[in-house]
């Protein structure tokens, strides 16, 4: 199965009004609506509110939307959203997974954040879950959990981010690199999106709008992709396809959202 491209994906604080009108016209390849550690307690329920807001009003830059979620409100958050899935909400970032049974219960695509030393060592069995599309690094509060020290290199980091890559390649799965909190320093974000790159990530998650570019170009996308991005284009293109919503492509199921990335993959190429 070819993934869609998520070379940038660009958390959004939820808490925050002027952050997430923003959002909407960021062409990050994806972005993650927080509801977890970039909100307040007490800002919670009304970041909820604006999530939902949000989705109804669409109109997304991005082609992939997700909501990272705080587990300890799974259920009004799910309430609230489950409506959204597959109409504008493309699933759930689930945060401190550490056992398969954290990705439980969301009846949506869900893709796990791998950030303590139990989520590493259990891998293996969190990648058997249902619905699992990828898996998404979390430095700070591996760091956290490991009592280990940022380093340039992220030395600290290596055994964890490359169980996460290798399990992910194991089990078919997107794998996305972890934040880089220094959101003014360039050339140190490219520095670390070519670490993660060297390291088999696909993409990158952000923090802050300035760092799309650079995770843009760093993961810019592979032969096989762009091959895969004008097969796509061609079938579309035929004339007993002009009006379909979906074609089938080296035997897989292709829509216009995928059609809508392999004209991002082919133009961000052409211009780079
Ligand atoms: C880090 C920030 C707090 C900096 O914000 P700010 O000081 O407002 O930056 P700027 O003034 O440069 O912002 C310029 C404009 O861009 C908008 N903005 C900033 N960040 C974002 C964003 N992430 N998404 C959308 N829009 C954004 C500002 O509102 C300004 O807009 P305007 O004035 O209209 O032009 C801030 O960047 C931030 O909060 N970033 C995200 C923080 C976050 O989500 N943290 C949680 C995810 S990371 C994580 O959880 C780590 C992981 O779990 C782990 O364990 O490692
Ligand atoms: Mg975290």
């Amino acid at each position: 199965m070819m993934h869609l491209p998520l070379r940038s994906v660009l958390f959004v604080p939820a808490a925050n009004d002027k952050a997430m009108s923003k959002a909407a016209t960021l062409a990050a390849d994806a972005l993650i609506l927080d509801l977890e550690d970039s909100a307040g307690e007490a800002e919670k329920v009304e970041a909820l509110k604006r999530v939902v807001r949000a989705l109804e009003a669409g109109g997304f830059a991005a082609p992939v939307v997700l909501v990272r979620v705080d587990p300890a409100l799974k259920t009004p958050i799910l309430q609230a959203l489950t409506r959204f899935v597959g109409h504008g909400l493309h699933g759930y970032v689930v945060p401190k997974v550490g056992l398969p049974v954290h990705l439980h219960g969301y009846e949506a695509p869900v893709w796990a954040m791998i950030e303590t030393a139990k989520g590493v060592l259990n891998l293996r069995e969190i990648c058997t879950a249902p619905g699992l599309q990828g898996l998404i690094a979390g430095p700070n509060d591996l760091r956290a959990d490991l009592r280990v020290s940022p380093t340039p290199e992220r030395t600290e980091l290596q055994l964890a981010l490359s169980h996460i890559v290798l399990h992910g390649r194991a089990f078919g799965l997107s794998v996305i690199d972890g934040v880089y909190n220094a959101f003014r320093d360039e050339e140190g974000l490219r520095r670390e999106c070519e670490n993660g790159r060297a390291l088999g990530f696909d993409g990158k998650t952000l923090i802050h709008p300035a760092q799309i570019a650079v995770a843009n170009r760093v993961f810019a996308a592979t032969a096989a992709q762009l091959d895969w991005a004008r097969a796509v284009v061609a079938a579309f293109e035929q004339p007993e396809n002009a009006d379909r919503g979906v074609v089938s492509v080296n035997g897989e199921m292709v829509e216009r959202m995928h059609l809508a990335t392999a004209r991002r993959w082919l133009t961000a190429t052409a211009l780079s």
